[in-house]
């Protein structure tokens, strides 16, 4: 459940334990994360040993979370304003981790009726590639009961822009914590998640880790040909481009453009993806 100078919190069905991880750890170079499924002797009291960590099926690095199910993408209706852009930059990246994406989009107190119905008309295109999109308002508390069954049984991290509103909704959530907002950082002049480690927790049937993910935005690690596979809705067509390895960009007979062309695929998603292309294509080599 968190990991904090040598210790490890490890929570079992009756109790929270107090684990060190042994030197075996060391000699494996294996370190017990966050998120870790692990065996444990307990030596007294609610002390332990951690004996074994059980395989992951993934592990992030900022968080340092292990075995994360799905990452909620948090993008708000206004202030920072909708950007399809961004929110296609947060899907490419959790797509290209193996972690199942699900869309909130907040702060929808905020909206008028024009700027609702423009925000409805996205949400209506992200539903038909396949993604879960859900709007809530924390401060008006519109729709806030459909949010907490999304964490059940699962290991979740949150992920958006800074200011969308993801501390505020993790607090009113589970009213037990006090996630630092920006509200209140500002009025102490100090900076956020400044000596923060990471913890799970408790986010009705849940866990979340309570610092927000996928904070750097960049390609660094997504290969050009993998990019495609980060766009659910071109995946799905990849079969049919007549070359195989097609990267929908400049090949005859692409089954993408093709679909992009009858608006089957959202045009600005395939533009998005143009860019990323570009992007990755421009990145310069790291030595
Ligand atoms: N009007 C309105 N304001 C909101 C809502 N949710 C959050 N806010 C406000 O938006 C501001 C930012 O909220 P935070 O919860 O700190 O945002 P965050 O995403 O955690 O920001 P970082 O920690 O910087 O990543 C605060 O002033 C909140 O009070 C909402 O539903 N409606
Ligand atoms: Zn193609």
């Amino acid at each position: 459940m968190k990991a904090l100078s040598g210790f490890y919190y490890v929570k079992s069905a009756d109790s929270v334990y107090q684990c060190r991880g042994r030197g075996l750890f060391r000699k494996k170079k294996l370190s017990p994360l966050v998120g870790d499924i692990v065996e444990f002797d307990i030596q007294e009291d609610n002390d332990g040993y951690i004996t074994s960590i059980h395989e992951r099926k993934n592990e992030l690095r900022r968080p340092a979370v292990a075995n994360v199910d799905q990452a909620i993408i948090v993008v708000s209706a206004k202030e920072p304003s909708f950007s399809t852009l961004l929110l296609d930059r947060f899907l490419v990246l959790v797509e290209a981790n193996d972690i199942q994406p699900i869309i909130f989009i907040s702060k929808m107190d905020k909206v008028s009726t024009e700027e609702l119905q423009e925000i409805t008309t996205y949400q209506e295109a992200y539903q038909a590639i396949g993604y879960q999109v859900e709007t809530l308002s924390v401060e008006k508390e519109i729709d806030l009961n459909k949010m907490a069954p999304y964490f059940s049984d699962k290991i979740s991290v949150i992920a958006g822009q800074s200011g969308v509103g993801k501390s505020s909704l993790l607090n009113k959530l589970n009213p037990a914590l006090s996630i630092e907002t920006n509200d209140i950082s500002l009025s102490l002049g100090r900076g956020k998640h400044t000596t923060r480690h990471v913890e799970l927790v408790a986010i009705g049937e849940g866990l979340v880790a309570d610092t927000p993910g996928f904070s750097s935005l960049e390609f660094d690690a997504l290969a050009l040909e993998g990019l495609s596979a980060c766009f659910p809705e071109m995946a799905a067509r990849q079969q049919d481009c007549k070359f195989r390895g097609c990267m929908h960009v400049n090949e005859p007979k692409c089954a993408v453009k093709q679909a992009v062309e009858v608006n089957e695929i959202a045009p600005f998603r395939y533009e998005h993806y143009l860019q990323f292309y570009q992007e990755i294509q421009n990145r310069k080599p790291r030595y």
